[in-house]
């Protein structure tokens, strides 16, 4: 892999949070909000930024990202958007915040 350090951690802090172990908390971010699937169509207009962990990987895999700090934004974007449209007591949101604090732990290693 030819992406730098900073990127490279970032890299892998995201394949961590993707992992299968956390899938009680990473399952509705880990692919783009599906609006029809979720029968949700108001999303498009209520979220401007749809972002979801697998972008953000493939970002990666694609040098789309110029430092660390550009993934971090787009990860605070999937918690942002979340809050946005699911409300502060929705289940998905707790899962969001909880996926957060992860994200944050393992950033600051
Ligand atoms: C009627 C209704 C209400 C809320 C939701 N939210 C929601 C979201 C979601 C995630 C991120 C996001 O920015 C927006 C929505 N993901 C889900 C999943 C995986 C299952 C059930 C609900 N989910 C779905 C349908």
């Amino acid at each position: 892999k030819k992406l730098p350090l900073e990127l490279q951690f970032a890299y892998d802090v995201v394949v961590e949070l993707m992992e299968p172990k956390h899938h009680a908390l990473n399952i509705p971010f880990l692919e783009p909000v599906d609006p029809v699937a979720l029968q949700i169509p108001n999303y498009w207009s209520v979220v401007k930024n749809p972002m979801d962990l697998g972008t953000i990987k493939s970002k990666l895999m694609t040098n789309e990202y110029q430092n660390a700090k550009q993934v971090q934004t787009d990860f605070q974007l999937v918690v942002k958007n979340c809050l946005k449209f699911n409300g502060p007591d929705h289940v998905v949101t707790l899962q969001a915040m909880q996926l957060e604090k992860l994200f944050k732990d393992a950033w600051a290693k």
